[in-house]
């Protein structure tokens, strides 16, 4: 079988994701990557995930049939402009950047019409190909953003890479895109960093908030913990997108501040009520090993050995633990002990047996 050459520049939580999957899941498969961190590239030498480490001048990157752009999404254009005299005019190149319609019109000035814009809807708050996972795609929607005048068959080879490791390819036009993604992701990765910060600024000397914030903060928060020049570029690269979905966000927050302050109790009641309805409407469909958690929480009484028995239970009929641990947070009356699995089966499973065993579990 014809040995697939694939480049990946820049091999952070994204990039190295993309490579253990393509390992894992696609055919025979050789791989040259990049990252201006040669740390990152070692290691994944090491590990197997990748073949060959490019030299800095991207003429490594020759032979590729499909390259991945893997790095934030200013740079990404950067090295766009530079591979466009190095690659074959067959090698199909793509990137998987959060903004689409700045990189698709360099593509156009460049005259490129071998590049693919891309966009997976899946991912974390963690960086580095440290935190990669070989299933992160899995199930997750897979933007591509073609221009009319790229090749069908360039199109029809990409999406059936993605559809191999486990994702789900979709076309929206660039602008489009950034419009959506500026609604959905852009805007409140932002509210949540601004939360994050206001909290910090409003904490008194105990740093009572800080040591109180539970599920409802940490829940809607958690993208705080993302990389800032990964979402400096972003901002950068979607501005008046952002701009106008920050307008349309702060008149939704003087709208109900006003009803809060003029007591209308109709309003504030609806205004929950519109959002609770719609948000329960989203699927949560299983995306992204990193995003999924199989959790599950066990009713216990906080002493000695409870970890133990529990573990030795699961153990025994050879369910993998991910991570268990007493959590001393009772904001939720019910149970303390957190136990996280790997997949969906354990945790079903573990529910039977400890509810076999009269422990009350919940989800
Ligand atoms: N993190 C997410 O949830 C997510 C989801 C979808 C798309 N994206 C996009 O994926 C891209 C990468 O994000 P990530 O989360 O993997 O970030 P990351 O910080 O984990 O990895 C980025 C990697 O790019 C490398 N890099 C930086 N400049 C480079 C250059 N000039 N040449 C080669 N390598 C370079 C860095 O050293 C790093 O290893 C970004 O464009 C981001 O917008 C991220
Ligand atoms: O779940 C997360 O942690 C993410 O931030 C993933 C997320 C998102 O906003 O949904 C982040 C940026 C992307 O471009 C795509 C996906």
């Amino acid at each position: 079988m014809k040995l697939l050459q694939i480049g990946i520049v820049g091999l952070g939580l994204m990039g190295g994701s993309l490579a253990k999957a393509i390992k894992t899941k696609c055919t025979p498969s050789r791989i040259t990557a990049y990252d201006v961190h040669p740390d990152a590239l070692h290691l994944a030498y090491e590990e197997g995930i990748i073949d060959v480490i490019a030299h800095k001048d991207f003429h490594d990157f020759s032979h590729c049939h499909i390259i991945f752009l893997c790095a934030p999404v200013k740079k990404n254009m950067e090295v766009l402009e530079k591979l466009v005299s190095i690659v074959h005019p067959s090698c199909i190149m793509t990137d998987i950047g959060s903004t689409k319609k700045d990189i698709t019109d360099l593509a156009r000035t460049l005259q490129c019409n071998q590049f693919i814009g891309g966009h997976p809807m899946t991912g974390s708050e963690k960086s580095g190909i440290s935190s990669a996972e070989s299933h992160l795609y899995e199930n997750a929607y897979y933007i591509l953003t073609p221009d009319p005048s790229i090749p069908h068959t360039m199109v029809k080879t990409l999406r059936e890479l993605i559809e191999q490791i486990g994702a789900l390819p979709i076309l929206v036009e660039p602008d489009e895109h950034d419009y959506i993604t500026a609604s959905i992701s852009h805007v409140p990765h932002i509210i949540a960093s601004a939360m994050v910060n206001m909290v910090q600024k409003l904490d008194n000397p105990k740093e009572q908030m800080h040591t109180l914030a539970a599920g409802g903060f940490k829940d809607i928060t958690r993208i705080a913990s993302s990389s800032p020049e990964m979402w400096q570029q972003i901002c950068l690269t979607n501005k008046k997108n952002i701009l106008e979905i920050m307008d349309c966000f702060q008149e939704d927050l003087a709208s109900i501040r006003s009803s809060i302050q003029h007591n209308q109790l109709e309003d504030v009641w609806r205004f929950f009520e519109r959002a609770r309805n719609y948000r329960d409407s989203f699927s949560d469909r299983e995306i992204g090993a990193i995003m999924k958690s199989y959790k599950i929480t066990v009713d216990v009484v906080d002493q000695p050995g409870i970890i133990a028995e529990i573990a030795t239970l699961l153990s025994k009929h050879n369910i993998n633990i991910k991570n268990i641990g007493i959590n001393n947070n009772r904001e939720h009356q019910e149970g303390v002990l957190e136990i996280l699995f790997y997949d969906l089966h354990s945790q079903e499973q573990s529910i039977q047996i400890l509810n076999d065993m009269h422990y009350l579990v919940y989800l």
